[in-house]
């Protein structure tokens, strides 16, 4: 039987690090999870074992935490492209690495109304991502969040979409519409991008446009949001979104002689319509290996 090795990569998945900038009596903090993968001339160790040229993940992981003590962390674009250059720079046969950071957030605590110099509480699930593939002497940079939670409490119809003997949901001209949010947007080029403004400026456009759009179906509502990105955001090149459907049901209140007016819901976890897709500039440069080995959404 004649087989051969396909592509392949490895790394050390998911390496928790906080780091604790002391240098005033306020201290910041940085919560990351870091995975780091890399590619190259990696036959050898597959098919005999041979690991000479196998940088062991364990090397990969005291390499974050090294890393963020040489120097400051910064953002989570710059770390990880920092640390991608640096196993593609100094391993021959590593070629390429694709390094992926979440932050995860923390708000300083208010003491008496003051923000406390060094107590934090978490922000909440929503995490602020990077994907950051290096392939050779270039590199790409895919930014993102996930798990943003949003709801609207009217200004969502869903009407107009084919019936047939398996149709049972009713038309609606005022629901509920929430979803949590992940979206991942690919910048053109890696150099002189002021990551953290994109990112807040993309978070916020995000919002304004869930919030703006009398929306008449999600996937409405998700390419509005896209297009809004793409017009404010020159640098970047393509955004693609995937939102869950976190459906909102009326509860029958009639058993108890009561009605309902769009009052009462049952928050229903799943099943849950999951709408995705890609929001892009016709003119965009090619994507090159921005996406290689990220899921499509
Ligand atoms: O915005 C929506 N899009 C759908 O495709 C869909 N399908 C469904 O059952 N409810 C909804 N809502």
């Amino acid at each position: 039987m004649a087989v051969k090795l396909g592509p392949n990569q490895y790394g050390k998945a998911e390496v928790r690090m906080v780091t604790v900038d002391r240098s005033g009596p306020v201290h910041h903090i940085k919560d990351l999870t870091v995975s780091t993968a890399l590619r190259g001339d990696l036959e050898a160790t597959h098919l005999t074992g041979d690991n000479s040229v196998v940088v062991a993940t364990d090397t990969q992981k005291n390499t974050v935490y090294a890393f963020a003590k040489e120097s400051p962390v910064g953002e989570i674009e710059d770390f990880a492209l920092r640390l991608g250059r640096h196993f593609v720079g100094a391993f021959g046969h590593i070629t390429g690495a694709r390094v992926l950071i979440d932050e995860h957030g923390w708000d300083r605590i208010e003491v008496a109304g003051k923000p406390h110099d060094h107590a934090f509480s978490r922000s909440g699930d929503e995490k602020r991502t990077t994907a950051v593939t290096v392939d050779g002497d270039r590199a790409w940079v895919v930014s993102g969040l996930r798990d943003l939670v949003v709801l609207k409490s009217t200004g969502s119809e869903f009407h107009g979409f084919p019936r047939d003997k398996y149709t049972t949901l009713a038309e609606t001209d005022d629901r509920i519409l929430a979803t949590a949010v992940s979206a991942h947007w690919r910048y053109l080029g890696v150099e002189d991008i002021d990551w953290r403004g994109a990112f807040g400026d993309v978070r916020q456009t995000l919002l304004e446009a869930f919030a703006s759009l009398h929306s008449l179906s999600l996937q409405q509502t998700l390419y509005a949001m896209g297009e809004a990105v793409l017009e404010r955001r020159p640098e970047v090149a393509e955004i693609r979104l995937s939102l869950p459907n976190k459906h909102h049901f009326l509860v029958d209140l009639t058993p108890f002689g009561l009605g309902n007016d769009n009052e009462v819901f049952f928050a229903s976890d799943r099943p849950y319509g999951l709408i995705e897709g890609t929001v892009l500039r016709d003119d965009a440069e090619d994507a090159g290996l921005a996406w290689h080995t990220l899921p499509a959404f």
